[in-house]
């Protein structure tokens, strides 16, 4: 049985996740984590990891950057792998999720879904093949509750692009009535926020005679979910801290 700790088990995608689990008769939500507690749940709710005693095998997060500090320490303490998925951290955090990873395997992905990291390797050979002659921008559209922007997504897209190019290109974001031309040296980023959608990510690249769109569209949160499951088990069997992403599950051409 692989045991969790679900960080942010109240939220929209903690309510996914505990739903996918409870699905797979391998996999049991041990404990949870989230600022208000819960007692109407069929696993124990804490307000913070500090007071879970149980045995857990890995921890995976779906809350708020001001969760991380306190997961860090839980799970460093514990020697428990971790699954991080949630966005918005500051360089600070990230810097100390690196730290972190010296002692524990971390698996950081701002997108768990296969679609969303294929479309990164798309962006990657995309530049690549296309140079520095093509601008990029990207658009991320999202649900009218979302709190981070850029999304976490869209900065992982704006690496991959860069990635693909010779000199690295600065993400910028839009907004409305920003008045300057635009630099070659930069990859634009705009967010839309609004109703329902779950996430969407286009990534632009405007020649001066044709532009190449890609994009990825997740349908429901089950796409997320499913990769957060798959990281977890694969953690369960890491042996090694370090720190861990999307790009060790999927196999794809190099
Ligand atoms: N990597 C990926 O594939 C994906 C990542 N995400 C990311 O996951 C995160 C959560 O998204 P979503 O579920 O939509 O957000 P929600 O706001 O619906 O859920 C977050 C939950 O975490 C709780 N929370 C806030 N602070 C803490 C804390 N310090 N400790 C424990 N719990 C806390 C919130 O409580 P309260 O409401 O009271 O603040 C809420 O119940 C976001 O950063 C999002 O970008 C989302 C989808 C996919
Ligand atoms: O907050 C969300 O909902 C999502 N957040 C992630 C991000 O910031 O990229 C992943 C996905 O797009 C949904």
């Amino acid at each position: 049985m692989l045991r969790l700790l679900l960080s942010g088990c109240n939220g929209r995608m903690g309510t996914i996740v505990a739903q996918y689990c409870a699905l797979m008769p391998d996999v049991e939500i041990a404990a949870g984590c989230d600022l208000l507690g819960s007692d109407s749940r069929e696993f124990p709710v804490f307000p913070s990891p500090a007071g879970i005693r149980c045995s857990i095998d890995v921890a995976v997060d779906f809350s708020s950057p001001s969760a991380l500090d306190g997961l860090l320490w839980f799970c460093q303490e514990r020697k428990i792998p971790l699954v991080l998925a949630t966005t918005g951290h500051s360089e600070r955090q990230l810097a100390a999720m690196e730290q972190a990873a010296d002692v524990i395997p971390i698996f950081h992905s701002a997108n768990l879904s296969l679609g969303a990291n294929l479309l990164a390797w798309l962006v990657r050979q995309a530049t690549a093949c296309l140079g520095e002659e093509y601008d990029v921008e990207i658009i991320e559209r999202h649900h009218r509750y979302k709190k981070d922007a850029p999304s976490g997504t869209a900065l992982l897209l704006a690496k991959a692009a860069s990635a693909g190019l010779a000199a690295p290109l600065t993400p910028v974001c839009r907004g409305s009535g920003h008045g300057t031309p635009r630099r070659r040296e930069e990859v634009g980023i705009s967010c839309v926020r609004g109703g329902g959608i779950t996430g969407d990510h286009t990534v632009l690249l405007a020649g001066t005679d044709e532009v190449l769109e890609l994009s990825h569209s997740a349908l429901n949160r089950t796409a997320f979910a499913s990769g957060a499951i798959k990281a977890a088990r694969f953690l369960a069997g890491v042996t090694q801290p370090g720190l861990y992403c999307m790009d060790d599950l999927i196999c794809r051409p190099q």
